[in-house]
């Protein structure tokens, strides 16, 4: 029996990467200075699973930017406007591909799986060629091996990296590749045969339902990978979810060994057991790699003891659930939290410990000081008065179906909030944040090392809000917004003033790229112990006699961003966050605040992976929403925010949260969504945004024009609003500028053409 880690976190303890990568793209460091910090965390990284017991460490889980991307860089897929005749990508090559350059724009980003972390989309089209650039892995296994580590490459599948993919012509189907990138992929076995004893190829979306295509590709694929794999012994990785009626596939595809996910699906382990071939091995993946709850150690020995009786030691592995790269780094760094809640979590470097004690375990060699602190740990989990709140159960237990429900339809609604608000026709506003610039993390860092005073701070950020009303007032904008300047993030903000939810000081995940996130620590029950956003929003309306959009983060959104309780239903979670957001719209509309955009961006992310449990899933999360913003009175209007534009399944899901305003990515898709909205009769206003904010290029008014106008095709113009795709925290001022003055110039000129 061995352990082993599929992946780990890559941007460091202090965010070193991230930090090296924007300073090499400002051009303040050079391309050696990057790639000998990313050295030195691979390094560390290993180090540190290695010292924790780990037998065989992930090789090549390391990316500058995305393991997706990498795997496109691997395959030669490299599209011709990054490259024009090359197939090998440099850095410049590689950057390009993830960020856009001037008129060129990146591949597109897509959420990975049901995680926050984002993956960059490979690009598949007609008479594409593939060849083969192994460089980054083998290099990354050579590093590996001088430290003296045993070392195993990770790469994702190629049917899971042909799933994940979209063609760029319409009516090309992607799976017509795969013959060719199988091939990349055989080129790459032969040159790892006698090089490594394990290799292991993820294939997540082996959890998800797949079509007869996509079943028949991993058949055909994994025949050739197996003839192509000499020594080398392929593990094939699933997680995320059961394998379900992919169970039988799985196993059929004869790899050596086969990872589960035994946390999100712990049901499936005696049915696997049962049907694995008996020259395959299976790893046991049960320590959670999505979250950061301690190892129930006493219920997974059994777990792992009732595996070795089915298959023998020889032929376990343990690991955790996945890569552990949605979890934070080490736990000891956290000197700040609660130390009873701290007894209840672990880390990366905690949970590569976890592993080694489990597998130690298995074959009586028990560590009993782990043991019993573990237990201490749980039952101190299980009895705390952190966890439960009588209030809070006492106030879930009286919610009524009335208190999910505006009583007024949504068109009388609408006359009531114009007589009282008295907006233009296609009336512009934006998402909610604006730049946030260094000046404001700058005086927050310095806040929160008590460099300067609460008073100091309040002053910058007012000062912050001042200037961001003052543009908007200068842009002509009719509703406006604070610009979020006071806000860490739109989910840690929140965290941070909740009852029964923690923050941590260093516990950052990568979300994409260099960008990360501090997921709250969701532990007990929630509640809000005073308004969180109020005083912000009142001193920002007191600026303007324009409305103020008052902006707040939706109860579904914080539970998908945050770590969350595996103690109780995520239903009974959200539920409770929905009271205390309810609360808090309350306390809005009582400061005169007019208009409420609760944002829903995970929304749709939170959909389980499988198709049949959407429905039950969509009924409780839109409750939810409705619950948090169905308190407020008529003239009160209501706006919602989702940045994503896949919605053709869930749109009357939508149009049941009832919003009088929604606010949906669109411009990168030119609009095509509004077919759906179109389609599924979607009742109330829309702004479909009219610009991409993920990348500094401004906009010319000609194309918001088009955009406006394909827009009005499906949506009467009573109905249309106009605004950004989302928010605009990760641009500079000058482009933020420079893109809403003409956004704004071209509302003003659609409107004059219909008075
Ligand atoms: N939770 C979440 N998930 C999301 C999104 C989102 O907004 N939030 N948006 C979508 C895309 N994902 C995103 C994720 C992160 C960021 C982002 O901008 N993150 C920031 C960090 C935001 C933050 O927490 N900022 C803190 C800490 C800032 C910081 O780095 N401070 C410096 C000090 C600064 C100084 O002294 O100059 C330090 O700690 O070292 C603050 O403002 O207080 C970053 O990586 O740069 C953007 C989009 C989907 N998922
Ligand atoms: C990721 S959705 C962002 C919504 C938030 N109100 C913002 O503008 O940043
Ligand atoms: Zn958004």
């Amino acid at each position: 029996m061995f352990t082993h880690t599929l992946g780990f976190p890559r941007i460091g303890q202090q965010r070193e990467l991230k930090k090296s990568l924007e300073a090499y793209w400002k051009g303040e460091i050079a391309e050696a200075d990057l790639q000998a910090t990313a050295r030195e965390l691979r390094e560390r990284h290993w180090r540190l699973q290695q010292q924790a017991g780990i037998d065989f460490v992930a090789v090549n889980d390391f990316s500058l930017y995305d393991h997706v991307l990498d795997t496109s860089v691997m395959l030669g897929a490299v599209p011709p406007r990054f490259a024009v005749g090359s197939t090998s990508a440099t850095l410049a090559i590689y950057f390009r591909m993830a960020r856009g350059e001037a008129a060129i724009a990146p591949l597109e980003m897509s959420k990975w799986f049901d995680t926050n972390y984002h993956y960059l989309v490979p690009e598949f089209s007609r008479g594409q060629q593939f060849s083969l650039q192994p460089q980054k892995l083998l290099e990354e296994l050579a590093e590996a091996e001088k430290l003296g580590l045993r070392a195993k490459p990770v790469l994702l599948g190629p049917v899971t990296y042909l799933k994940l993919g979209k063609s760029v012509e319409p009516g090309f189907d992607r799976f017509a590749h795969l013959d060719a990138i199988v091939a990349e992929y055989e080129k790459l076995l032969r040159k790892l045969d006698g090089k490594v004893q394990w290799l292991q190829l993820d294939e997540p979306a082996l959890v998800l339902d797949l079509s007869e295509t996509e079943r028949d590709a991993y058949e055909h694929a994994y025949r050739r990978l197996r003839a192509a794999a000499g020594q080398t012994k392929i593990l094939l990785a699933t997680y995320f979810e059961a394998l379900r009626d992919n169970l039988e596939l799985a196993i059929s595809l004869e790899t050596s060994a086969l990872h589960i996910d035994l946390v999100r699906a712990p049901g499936q382990l005696q049915e696997v057991a049962r049907r694995l071939r008996p020259h395959q091995s299976l790893s046991l993946g049960i320590v959670d790699g999505r979250n950061i709850w301690r190892v129930d150690a006493t219920a997974a020995m059994a777990t792992v003891q009732a595996a070795r009786q089915w298959l023998g030691s020889d032929r376990l592995m343990i690991a955790p659930s996945c890569s552990l790269l949605h979890v934070p780094i080490d736990l000891s760094f956290e000197t700040q939290l609660d130390p009873e809640i701290r007894s209840w979590l672990a880390f990366a470097r905690q949970k590569c410990q976890e592993v080694k004690f489990l597998a130690d375990a298995a074959e009586q060699k028990i560590d009993t000081v782990f043991l019993a602190e573990n237990r201490v740990a749980w039952s101190s989990r299980r009895s705390s008065v952190r966890v439960t709140n009588p209030s809070v159960r006492q106030r879930t237990e009286k919610i009524t179906a009335a208190m999910s429900h505006r009583t007024t339809p949504y068109t009388e609604r609408k006359v009531k909030q114009q007589a009282r608000l008295k907006l233009p026709l296609f009336p512009t506003t934006t998402i909610g944040s604006f730049p946030q610039t260094t000046e404001i993390r700058k005086a927050r860092s310095e806040f929160n090392a008590r460099k300067i005073t609460r008073e100091q701070y309040v002053a910058l950020m007012q000062e912050s809000i001042r200037l961001s009303v003052d543009r908007q007032h200068e842009l002509g904008l009719d509703v406006l917004v604070h610009g979020e300047a006071e806000r860490n993030d739109m989910v840690e903000y929140f965290g941070q003033q909740l009852e029964g939810i923690c923050f941590t000081q260093q516990g950052w995940v990568q979300s994409y790229g260099s960008r990360c996130v501090k997921p709250p620590v969701i532990y007990g029950d929630v509640s809000r112990r005073e308004p969180m956003t109020v005083g912000w929003t009142r001193y920002a309306q007191s600026l303007t006699s324009k409305p103020m959009k008052g902006m707040l983060t939706g109860p579904v959104t914080i539970l998908c961003w945050s770590f969350v309780r595996d103690d109780q239903p995520r239903r009974d979670t959200c539920q409770q966050i929905a009271l205390a957001i309810r609360d808090e719209v309350s306390d809005l509309e009582h400061a005169g605040i007019g208009i409420i955009q609760v944002d829903e961006a995970a929304l749709r992310e939170g959909l389980p992976l499988r198709k049949a449990e959407w429905d039950d899933y969509l009924a409780w999360a839109v409750e939810c929403f409705r619950l948090s913003t169905s308190g407020i009175a008529d003239e009160t209007q209501l706006h919602t925010h989702m940045c994503y534009s896949e919605f053709n399944d869930i749109v009357p899901w939508i149009a049941q949260m009832d919003a009088d305003v929604i606010s949906v990515e669109a411009s990168r898709s030119r609009m095509e969504l509004l077919e759906a909205f179109e389609r599924f009769k979607y009742p109330s206003d829309i702004g479909p945004g009219v610009y991409d904010i993920h990348s500094p290029r401004v906009p010319s008014a000609a194309e918001i024009e088009s955009l406006l106008t394909l827009a009005l095709e499906v949506i009467p113009a009573e109905r249309l609003w106009v605004n950004p795709d989302c928010g605009l925290k990760t641009r500079g001022w000058p482009e933020t500028m420079a893109s809403l003055r003409n956004m704004v110039e071209v509302a003003r000129q659609m409107r004059a053409l219909r008075a």
